[in-house]
Order: C-alpha cells, then sequence, then structure tokens
C-alpha cells in the first residue's frame, strides 16, 4: 500500500502531490493479491514518474464482491437518488477544490498541455459530475394505461455492478463519463483504468472517500487489458459494461459477453471523422474551428476531423491559411506545463510509433506532405501537426484511425459528391459541416451517417448531448439522459387490483 509523492516545479504549478499506487476496493489501498508493478511515464521526456500496483482476475473477483456487498447494503435501492446526487454534487466540488493538482497529473502523465487541461479537461470532468449529480432524483418509470383492475407501471432499476473500462487519451474525462450516469442510476462500479495513464484517477479515489461515498461503490483495479479489463468482461457477475477505446478490444468485449453472461455492453469506439468545409463558409471561423477538430489532444480524439474535403472554389485559399496556423501550432509544440505550449507530446512510446507508422505509410503510397510529417525535438514523443494533401480514398491514411495529429486533406464538387465521399467509411462516430448557407449546412449534418454532427463549430462535446457511433463506432449513447437508459434496466410491475378468478 505504498503512495509516491510527484514534485512539479514550474511557472504553471509548482507543489508536491502525493498518489496511493495500490488498488482501490472497499475505500481502502489494498496490494494485488499476486503483487506486480507497472512503470507510468511522463510523454514529454520518456522518463519515469512512478510505478504502479497492477492486479489480476483475483483482484477483480474481491472488488466485484465489495461492489456487490455494497450494492446490497448501502447503495443501489438502499440509498436515495436524492442522497447519491447530494455525494455526486460534493465530488464534484472537491475535483473544483483541487483543479490544479489533477490538472498537473493530466499534464505530467498524458501530456496535455496544462492550460488546456486546466480550462477544458478538468471543467468538462467537473460539469459530468455535477450533470448527473441533478438527474440521480429524476430517473424514474412510468404509468402505463391498463384497466380498472390493474395498476401497471414501471421501475427503472440500476443493473447492480458494472465493470468500466477507460482509455488514456481523456482520463479524468473519460472517468468522469463513466462514473457520473452508474452511480447517479444506483450502480456500483468495479472501474479499469489504462495502465498508461492512472495517476489523476489514483487522486480521484481519495475524493471518493472525502466526498462519503459507502464502501465498495467505487472500486479502481488498475492493470492491463488482457488481465484485469479481460477478467471484467468475462465476470459472470458484472451485468454491465461500458468501454470506450479501440474497436479491436470493443470486438473482444463482445465477444466475452456472448461466451459468459450476456451482460449488456455498451461501446465508444474508434473514428475517422469528415470536416466538409464548403466554397460559402466563414472563412475566419472555419479555420479555427477545423484546426480544433482535427488536432485537439494532439489529434488522440475519436472524433477528431481527419478527412478533411474543402470545396474546390476555396481550397487554394484554405490550404494557404490552414498550413499557416498548422505552423504556428508545431511552434507552439513542446514542454506542456510551459504557458505558449499548444501541442504536447502523443501518450507513449507505442502511438508515438504507430503515428509515424502511418506517416510513413501515407509517403509511401504516393501522398504529399504538405507540412509536418516528422517527430518534432528529440527526446519524449512529440509529432509535427502534420497536413497530407494528394490522398487518395484507397490510401491507409484516409481510411484507417490514426489517433496522431495527421490530417488527410481532398478537393471536391458538389454537396452530393462529398456526402458520399464522407460516407464512405465503416466509422460513424463524427462528422462536421462549414457553410454559412443553413439550409446546406443542416442538410448535409442529417445526411451524415455519424452519431454527432457539428455544424459551423470544432469538439464541441457537452454532458447534456448524446454521444456514440453509427456503424464500427460503437453501441450505446454516452452523455445525457440517453446515458441513463443505459445504466438502468426496465421492470414492468403489474399490480392487480380487483380482476378475480
Ligand atoms: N475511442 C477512443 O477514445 C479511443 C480509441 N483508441 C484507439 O485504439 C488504438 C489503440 O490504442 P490502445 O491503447 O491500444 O487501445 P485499447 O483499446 O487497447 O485500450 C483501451 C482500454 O482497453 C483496455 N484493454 C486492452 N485490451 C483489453 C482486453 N482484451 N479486454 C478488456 N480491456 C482491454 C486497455 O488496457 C485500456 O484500458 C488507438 O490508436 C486508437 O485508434 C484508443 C484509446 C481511446
Ligand atoms: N473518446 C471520447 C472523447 C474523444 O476521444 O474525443
Amino acid at each position: 500500500m505504498s503512495t509516491t509523492t510527484i514534485e512539479i516545479d514550474n511557472a504553471a504549478y509548482t507543489g508536491s502531490i502525493s498518489v496511493h499506487t495500490g488498488l482501490f476496493i472497499d475505500n481502502k489501498w489494498v496490494d494485488p493479491v499476486e503483487p506486480d508493478t507497472a512503470d507510468v511515464v511522463n510523454p514529454a521526456t520518456g522518463k519515469k514518474i512512478a510505478a504502479i500496483s497492477v492486479g489480476s482476475k483475483k483482484d477483480v473477483d474481491i472488488a466485484v464482491k465489495a461492489a456487490q456487498k455494497a450494492y446490497k447494503t448501502s447503495w443501489g435501492h438502499k440509498t436515495p437518488g436524492r442522497e447519491r446526487g447530494k455525494l455526486l454534487l460534493r465530488l464534484a466540488d472537491l475535483l473544483e477544490r483541487d483543479i490544479d493538482a489533477f490538472a498537473a497529473l493530466e499534464s505530467l502523465n498524458a501530456g496535455k498541455p496544462f492550460s488546456i487541461a486546466k480550462t477544458q479537461d478538468m471543467p468538462g470532468t467537473i460539469a459530468h459530475i455535477r450533470y448527473y449529480g441533478g438527474w440521480a432524483d429524476k430517473v424514474h418509470g412510468k404509468t402505463i394505461e391498463s384497466s380498472e383492475v390493474k395498476l401497471a407501471y414501471t421501475r427503472h432499476e440500476p443493473y447492480g455492478v458494472v465493470g468500466q473500462i477507460i482509455p488514456w487519451n481523456f482520463p479524468m474525462l473519460m472517468l468522469a463519463w463513466k462514473v457520473g450516469p452508474a452511480l447517479a442510476t444506483g450502480n456500483t462500479i468495479v472501474m479499469k483504468v489504462s495502465e498508461m495513464t492512472p495517476l489523476s484517477a489514483l487522486k480521484f479515489c481519495e475524493l471518493v472517500v472525502e466526498a462519503g461515498f459507502p464502501p465498495g461503490v467505487f472500486n479502481l483495479v488498475n492493470g492491463y487489458g488482457t488481465t484485469v479489463g479481460q477478467a471484467i468482461s468475462e465476470h459472470m457477475h458484472i451485468t454491465k459494461v461500458a468501454f470506450t477505446g479501440s474497436t479491436l478490444v470493443g470486438r473482444k468485449i463482445l465477444e466475452a459477453s456472448a461466451k459468459t453472461n450476456l451482460k449488456v455492453v455498451t461501446l465508444e469506439l474508434g473514428g475517422k471523422s469528415p470536416t466538409v468545409i464548403f466554397d460559402d463558409c466563414n472563412l475566419d471561423q472555419t479555420l479555427k474551428w477545423t484546426t480544433h477538430a482535427m488536432f485537439a489532444n494532439m489529434g488522440q480524439s475519436c472524433i477528431a476531423g481527419t478527412r478533411i474535403f474543402i470545396q474546390e472554389g476555396i481550397y487554394d485559399e484554405f490550404i494557404q491559411k490552414f498550413t499557416a496556423i498548422v505552423k504556428g501550432l508545431g511552434q507552439a509544440t513542446g514542454d506542456p506545463f510551459d504557458s505558449n505550449t499548444q501541442h504536447g507530446p502523443q501518450v507513449s512510446q507505442t502511438q508515438f510509433d504507430r503515428i509515424m507508422g502511418y506517416i510513413a505509410s501515407g509517403k509511401e503510397s504516393g501522398a504529399t506532405v504538405h507540412i509536418g510529417g516528422e517527430r518534432h525535438g528529440t527526446e519524449g514523443y512529440f509529432i509535427q501537426p502534420t497536413i497530407f494533401t494528394d490522398v487518395t480514398p484507397d490510401m491507409k491514411i484516409v481510411r484507417e484511425e490514426i489517433f496522431g495529429p495527421v490530417a488527410a486533406v481532398m478537393k471536391f464538387k458538389t454537396e452530393e459528391e462529398v456526402i458520399e465521399a464522407a460516407n464512405a467509411t465503416d466509422y460513424g462516430l463524427s462528422a462536421y459541416v462549414f457553410s454559412e448557407n443553413v439550409g446546406r449546412a443542416i442538410r448535409v449534418a442529417h445526411a451524415f451517417e455519424s452519431g454527432s454532427t457539428f455544424v459551423n463549430s470544432g469538439q464541441l462535446v457537452e454532458a447534456g448531448m448524446p454521444f456514440g457511433g453509427y456503424k464500427s463506432s460503437g453501441v450505446g449513447r454516452e452523455h445525457g439522459e440517453y446515458a441513463l437508459a443505459t445504466y438502468t434496466q426496465v421492470k414492468a410491475v403489474h399490480v392487480n387490483i380487483g380482476l378475480l378468478i
């Protein structure tokens, strides 16, 4: 049950942050049954920050037992929604109190520019927890019209113990997206965060205790996907799993459900989102939003607008100005704690290698590197913001999710042609359209085969609006009232009030 103390000393954040490195089960810090650790690395330097405990199937079993007990004795139907809501609101307040420390951990561990972690990731996290705190006492069923001799109604009941497996690109945001609706609706949680970015989630566990959540309501079992992740997916007493990550692993989780207890699975997976820019757009705004849609979080976003379609009349001017902006982003690449930094490192050596592999593939297949295309600096996992032109639909860089700062730009003539090209992908998570012609913008937004469409903006995700994918981008929806439905099951209650036999 160790702790590590992380010292940070720079203009953006100065202080020491202590983080427990064990597993968090039943509101206690414990060692794994079979002690093992994984190194956590600073992606800006490639150097080790800390070692954390990693668990196994045995620890998942222990956590599930704690979560089951909590569900039956102190949460679920035992704690009214208004009490659950109060705890979530208190949790949000505590996150707000500690916002700087959380932003610093996100920055150090995930490579996010500190200023962005503090003004975007953490406020989004807090807003999400607060939003679901507000929902906790508003989840209810319906009275159904039946007959004079029957009272018929439905209850929206929690599943019990839910498993949650989340990735590294937005460690705290992804945690909030999962925790908020699950706890608001009365479920208890066994969570696994990415082994690469566990620090902020470990810190979060301290606030779970401080806010007053009963033991066993939230449990964190860190570890690898093939051990802890798989054990969660296969567990017979976990009745729902929510996952964010690759389509490959999403399929494995569905398969594990099919082979075990048919647990409900919601999946938030990959994307290859189109950005469609018409001649009649507001050029200045479109340039800024397109840059945001494409390069936010170093391109490590499932809704990144990576296939950029520009109408022929504006193509040359757009490319020239877009290149200048992306050049500026390249110049603002560096130490995530530097206040001038807008673009940090990729999260890991593995992701760095994968993205550089895609860049090599683009070059080999005949695309032109318009700007970027190389690593930035000599240490850490930095990649220059990159634009490819002269691309064709069959190229890997146009078809596959790169999950890095690599855009593929194409020219189009007509609305019909671009809708077909935009939808020519197995993915369907998000899409962007830019036009000052409202009719056209809305027509195209409706024609996109995607779970979200943004008209004249970048990645403006919010807690109240549903988030999820068409096609291979996922199953189910997070956010808003829609997420509540994925964390509750409906019970029909038939009460005989007079029918005699
Ligand atoms: N939709 C999204 O937001 C994300 C998409 N991705 C995509 O996935 C690609 C690969 O990134 P990875 O980190 O390898 O993604 P991944 O899908 O392997 O990892 C996501 C989470 O799943 C866990 N996991 C891995 N194997 C598992 C298994 N067999 N059973 C249960 N859980 C498992 C991981 O430990 C992590 O917590 C990225 O390049 C990107 O294309 C990655 C992260 C987030
Ligand atoms: N995967 C959730 C949010 C994002 O990647 O943009």
